[in-house]
This record gives structure tokens, sequence and C-alpha cells, in this order.
């Protein structure tokens, strides 16, 4: 599985965080298990203390790594307390008790500090999907199981060492081997499903600017259609083109006519409500599609849309100004070509007229 998260870390993109620290906390817990094979032929003491860091080291990255994975920030300082925590509670095994069970209380408790925060991160910021309910599902069970376990040894039900043998020890130890596979691949399956979600935006938006794409405007206008036809309410279109922007390319260099576009995008999506739609079709041409607009509303819309490109513009953006075409689809049998061929004459028609206006179809 280590393998597995660390060829993932290498090919998803960087928006899927913490799949490297998955990747480490796996293989941390490998060198546990090996570690372990070696009862016998290490000293005892070797084992316990670098057997303990590496698993405290393995629940604690896959924490970190469930932290970055939902942008919470990651708590290094947790890990390194636990870890000093569980260190002393094994000096004093040696100076002071030899007290298993109170060994394996301490060590489940501080493991459950590692998951339940995983838990609750899930729940709270989990997409709701299955590969959430999964992953979440199985940090729960590890989670009781610890629990159970903590529960055990302090009434003295867990023997004297690792090796003893009980119901509740095999059904640890089976959980354990169980769980460790299982929830590497329930991070995997949160993960695969951001990858997912990932491509699908960078698929329908439009790399520079942010804003959609033709295909994701044609998916949102598909959406809205349906519902139109659900509410019978007019939508309207904007077609939006800056003027002559090949002049700004010309004066000010390419990079900066990038820099308009991207600020013509921003300002267009601030000026407008979170339901509606805008759209980069290439070049220097935005379409914006705004649901349950009347073309009286939308002239209103264009207007705070050319307003607010003049008001919120820094130095870094040179003036610049946006012609608009309006047109309102007010049945649902017309067809999206033909409302933004319409959008599109009344657009022709503000730039005939002088240009920084707007026209209704
Ligand atoms: N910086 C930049 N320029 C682009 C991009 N895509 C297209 N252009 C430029 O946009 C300009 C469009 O020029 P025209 O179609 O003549 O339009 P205009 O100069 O805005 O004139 P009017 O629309 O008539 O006001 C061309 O110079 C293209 O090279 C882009 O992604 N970035």
């Amino acid at each position: 599985m280590s393998i597995v998260l660390f060829s993932a870390y290498r090919s998803f993109p960087s928006e899927v965080r913490g799949l490297g620290q998955w990747a480490l906390g796996m293989l941390s817990l490998m060198l546990t298990g090996v570690l372990l094979c070696t009862q016998g032929v290490l000293a005892e003491a070797a084992i316990l203390f670098v057997g303990n860091t590496t698993m405290m080291a393995s629940a604690g990255l896959m924490l970190i790594g469930t932290q970055k994975f939902y942008g919470r920030v990651p708590s290094w300082w947790w890990l390194g307390l636990a870890w000093a925590i569980g260190m002393c509670c094994l000096i004093g095994w040696y100076l002071i008790t030899q007290n298993f069970a109170l060994r394996v209380a301490v060590f489940s408790l501080l493991s459950l500090s590692f998951y339940v925060p995983q838990l609750v991160l899930v729940v709270l910021r989990g997409e709701r999907h299955f590969s959430s309910w999964f992953f979440g599902a199985l940090l729960l069970v590890q989670s009781l199981v610890l629990l159970l376990r903590a529960v055990v040894a302090m009434s003295g039900g867990v023997g004297t060492s690792n090796a003893s043998n009980g119901p509740i020890q095999s059904i640890y130890l089976l959980t354990a081997n169980f769980m460790t596979l299982l929830m590497a691949v329930g991070f995997m399956a949160v993960a695969t499903r951001r990858l997912q979600t990932v491509m699908e935006h960078r698929s329908n938006s439009d790399p520079l600017t942010g804003v959609l794409n033709r295909r994701g405007f044609a998916a949102a206008y598909a959406r809205e259609l349906a519902l139109m036809k659900r509410h019978a309410q007019p939508m309207t279109l904007l077609s939006i083109d800056l003027d002559f922007f090949k002049a700004i390319n010309d004066r000010y260099g390419h990079a900066v006519g990038d820099q308009v576009l991207v600020h013509a995008a921003r300002t267009t999506v601030t000026a407008l409500r979170e339901i509606d739609h805008v759209a980069r079709f290439g070049g220097e041409e935005f379409i914006v599609l705004l649901p349950q607009t009347t073309a009286e509303r939308a002239s209103a819309a264009a207007q705070r849309i050319q307003a607010l490109l003049c008001a919120a513009r820094g130095d870094d953006v040179p003036a610049y100004t946006v012609s608009i075409g309006i047109a309102s689809q007010l049945a649902s049998n017309d067809s999206m070509e033909a409302v933004m061929a319409r959008a599109d004459a009344a657009l022709y028609r503000a730039k005939a007229a002088g240009r920084d206006r707007y026209e209704v179809a």
C-alpha cells in the first residue's frame, strides 16, 4: 500500500494532498511489522522503543496526511508530544512498574488520538460520496477497536504480553492487520474521488481565467434548461466582448492582455449572483447565463458589470471597456445556439454603435 500511495503521490495533481504522508505512514507501519519479527533476535528494549516510535509515526503521518487532504493545518506538534508521552511511558515501564495493561491502555489511547480527529474531519468536511462513507466507517471501526482495547486493558483483560491468548487479543490483532491495509485503501478511495473532481473541474474550466469553458457552459446550460422547463421562467444570455483588445495586446504585450482577461472574468463573476454562470468562449469573448432573469433585469446586470470593470481596476491593469449583447430565452424549445446568435447580433450592434455599451436583442 505504501508503494501504491507513493505512486499516486507522484502522479496525482497537487490539489490532492496528503498522499506522501500516507505513503510514509504505511512504510513506517511496515517497519514496525519487521521489527516485531525480530523478537528474540534484537534486544527487547530496542524493539519496544523503536517499534513504538515507528508505530506512532505511522498513525501520526496518517493523521497529518488526512489533515492536509482536507485543507487543515497539520498537527506535527501533537505527533511530537504524543511520541514524548509514549516514550516517557516506556521509560516508566522499565524504571517503575512493568504493568503491561497500563502500557497497552496508554498506547491505545495515544493511537486513538490520531484516528478520532480524522473521523471528525471526514464527518465535517468529507464530500457526501461513497468513498467518504467507506473511509469514515473504517476510521470509526479502528477508533472503536482501540477504545475497546484501552477499556479492556484498564479492566485487566489483556494478559501480560502481546503474545497472550484470549478473544480480545485475537480480535485486536486480526483487526489491526486488516485495518492497516483497509484504511490505506479507504484513503486511496477518497483521494481518487478528489482526483475525479479535480479532473472534471479542469475539463470544464478555462485555464487562464478559471471561469467555465465551452464544455462547462454547455453542461450548466443543460441543467438550467431542465429547471426552466419545470419553473417556466425566462433566462438570459449576455455576450460580452472586450473593446479594442488587440490594441491592448499591441501596446502593453500579451502578458498584460492576459491580466486584463483575468480581471474581466473575476470582475464579471463578482458583479453577478452565485447562481449565474460565467464562461470564456476563447479569445476576448465571455458568455454569461443568468437563470430566472428577464432581459430587463439582465440589462441592470450588464450595467453593473460595466461600472465595476471601471471601478475595480488596480494599477497593473490598463483601462478597458466592454460591449455587451443581451438575449433572453423565453421558451424551453428555443436552442442555445439560437439564443447565442441573437445575443451576438445584439453585441455586434453595440460595437457598431460605438462600443462600451449594451444592446438588447
Ligand atoms: N492576451 C491575449 N490575447 C488574446 C487571447 N486570445 C485572443 N487574443 C487576442 O485578442 C485580440 C482580438 O482582437 P479583435 O478580434 O480584432 O478584437 P478587438 O481588438 O477587441 O476589437 P473589437 O472587438 O472590434 O472591439 C487579438 O489580438 C487576439 O490575438 C488570449 O488568450 N490572451
